[in-house]
């Protein structure tokens, strides 16, 4: 995050500077932003950046104990700089928070540079893979930098102490945040198929119960419970790929005509951006813990790979913008669209359906079978009416509130449920997209429009209040897309093995015995167990300290 901030924030000067420096490892950066007492409020940080223009320096400081920077990722051992986000002052006056390359710590031996105090915050959730991250902690007390390292491409203060503001937007300086989280959709989309591998293939090696006089047991793969849970994780595995491809494109999109100072996308990528990281990270992070339950006993254990993947994927939710906050930013978008409404002002982008709100609030969805559920003009409709609905309620109750932000914060539970009801309909409309493309492959079509309409009829089963609430849909119809996804189960199943092998991923890279390629799972269970350092000797440690004056004990008074 320290390369994409100088690179978003930084002017070219700056970049031409430090870029290499980083790119080269000649220096380690970090991104400084959080502080003990504020990550969310961005504008509430403490730090201040005081402009000296007797030695036309900046001064860093820590005023506070809330002021510490807290959680950076590489600030407590590793990092020699970092982008260290502060309140600028200068000439009295407080301009808000902006960027400042700081230098933490000597390029000769490491050691923290005078005013600068720093170090790891500590151990993370359980033993995951995240403690080899040293998240740290840091704290300034009056370190002077030169004024040119304040990253200068968004607003500048001239030698004498004057502070201009580009005509660029000041949601910039949240670029950098912008970027992670479209790679964090990606990464989602990563995270979940690895789980989502490892439980398909071991549910179908997995036999219990179900054998007919002496037969094999039945596949836990073919039980409908197990289908009903696993499939609709395996088409998400799929359907944050496809999101997560399209989110790209858009941020290149957006990126691009920022260079031309074209921003009339920026609302959209943030929109997109925030409330995509949002919906993903959730639905992933409840999904890897799934997939454990899905594999039993077995998935409890190191081996399976599933603990270690949750504990190194849960902070995901959390990390980039808590995904409440997100989706409360996406929620205030919802809702000044909806405002705009009658202005005739048009909807664009991923907002353009909410353009159709004469039809979309009083259309009926025409489904009559189970069939007419693998239409996908009546799945788009039926989730674009839900998601504007929602929003117009929403929209409606704050506008009967005496404040618009008191309507707001008192309506904020119906407001995230609006967001996620709009992201949702994102995610199901690139799927369809998707599918529409051409696509190489023999039957490969099929199988992805099979899991598309998973993805969609699963979502639609799982929300199916909003639906229902916003007369969106009939009880009836609701119980057609149920009916319709039994069967789609049965459709998945002979080739569910075949969607996961897809992914391509070593064993080396799943890290589980419980999801090899060859399925040879027992016997790879119990050669692992003799690896446990437990194991290295047949009678444990602390026998005969404890376990034997016990086992006497008890002998002696049960002859007693
Ligand atoms: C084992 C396998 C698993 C693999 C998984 C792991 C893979 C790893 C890869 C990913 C890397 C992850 C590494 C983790 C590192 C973590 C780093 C961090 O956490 S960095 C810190 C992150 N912090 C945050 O995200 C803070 C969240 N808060 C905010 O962004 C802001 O405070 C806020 C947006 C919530 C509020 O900002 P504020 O200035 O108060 O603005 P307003 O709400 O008043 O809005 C004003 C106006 O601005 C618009 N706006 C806001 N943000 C943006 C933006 N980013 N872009 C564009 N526009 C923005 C907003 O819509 C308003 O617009 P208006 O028109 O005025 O209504
Ligand atoms: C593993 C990890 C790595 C990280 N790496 C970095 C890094 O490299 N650099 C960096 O700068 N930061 C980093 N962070 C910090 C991270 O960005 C913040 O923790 C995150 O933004 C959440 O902010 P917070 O901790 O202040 O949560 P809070 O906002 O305090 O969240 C607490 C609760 O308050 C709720 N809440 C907050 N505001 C509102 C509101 N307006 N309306 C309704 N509910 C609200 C939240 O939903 C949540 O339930 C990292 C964090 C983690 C866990």
């Amino acid at each position: 995050m320290f390369v994409p901030a100088i690179k978003g924030q930084g002017t070219e000067e700056q970049q031409k500077k430090w870029l290499p420096l980083a790119y080269k490892f000649q220096i380690i950066g970090c991104y400084a932003q959080t502080e003990l007492g504020h990550g969310s409020n961005v504008q509430g940080l403490e730090t201040t950046a005081t402009f000296d223009p007797m030695t036309d320096e900046f001064v860093i400081h820590s005023p506070t104990l809330t002021s510490s920077k807290w959680w950076p990722g590489g600030l407590g051992k590793a990092s020699t700089h970092a982008v260290v986000y502060a309140r600028l002052i200068t000439e009295g006056k407080d301009y808000g928070i902006h960027g400042f390359i700081v230098q933490l710590r000597s390029l000769e031996d490491h050691s923290p540079l005078p005013g600068v105090t720093l170090g790891d915050i500590g151990g993370k959730f359980g033993s995951g893979a995240y403690n080899s991250m040293d998240n740290g902690v840091l704290r300034f007390d009056h370190v002077r930098i030169p004024r040119d390292q304040m990253l200068m491409r968004l607003s500048q203060v001239t030698r004498e102490g004057k502070y201009v503001q580009s005509d660029v937007p000041k949601q910039l300086l949240y670029g950098t945040m912008v970027y992670v989280r479209q790679s964090i959709v990606a990464d989602a989309s990563k995270a979940l198929s690895r789980a989502v591998c490892i439980a398909v293939r071991y549910s179908a090696i997995r036999k219990q119960f179900g054998s007919q006089d002496g037969g094999p047991e039945t596949q836990v793969l073919n039980y409908r419970t197990q289908q009903s849970r696993l499939f609709p994780l395996l088409a998400s595995a799929y359907a944050f790929r496809f999101v997560g491809d399209w989110l790209n494109w858009l941020y290149t999109d957006v990126t691009q005509k920022l260079e031309v100072k074209d921003y009339s996308t920026l609302q959209e990528a943030h929109a997109c951006t925030a409330g995509l990281k949002a919906v993903t990270t959730s639905a992933t992070a409840d999904a890897i813990e799934e997939c454990r339950k899905l594999c039993g006993g077995h998935g409890y254990l190191n081996s399976s790979g599933l603990p270690e993947l949750f504990a190194v994927y849960v902070p995901a939710c959390t990390y980039e913008g808590d995904n409440v906050v997100l989706l409360l930013q996406v929620a205030r978008i919802l809702m000044k669209t909806v405002s705009q409404l009658t202005s005739g002002k048009q909807p664009v982008g991923t907002m353009a359906y909410m353009g159709k709100v004469q039809h979309l609030m009083q259309s009926k969805c025409a489904v009559k079978t189970a069939e007419d559920w693998l239409n996908p003009a009546f799945i788009q409709e039926a989730f674009e009416a839900r998601a504007l609905r929602m929003a117009v309620n929403c929209a409606q109750n704050i506008g009967q509130a005496s404040n618009q932000e008191e309507g707001f914060y008192e309506r904020s539970p119906d407001l995230l449920e609006a967001a996620v009801a709009h992201i949702q309909l994102i995610i199901v409309t690139k799927f369809i997209e998707k599918v529409h493309q051409d696509i190489p492959g023999h039957g490969v079509k099929e199988q992805l429009q099979n899991l598309c309409n998973v993805y969609a009829l699963y979502t639609l089963h799982k929300h199916l209040g909003d639906f229902l609430a916003t007369g969106s849909l009939t009880p009836k119809q609701g119980a057609l897309a149920n009916e319709q996804l039994g069967k789609l189960y049965a459709q998945v199943r002979p080739n569910a093995v075949a969607l996961v092998d897809a992914f391509n991923y070593t064993d080396h890279y799943l890290g589980s015995v419980l999801g090899r390629y060859d399925g040879n799972v027992y016997p790879a269970l119990y050669e692992e167990a003799w690896k446990d350092p437990l194991n290295e000797t047949v009678v444990p440690e602390g026998y005969h300290e404890y376990l034997r004056p016990l086992l006497k004990q008890q002998l002696k008074l049960s002859r007693l």
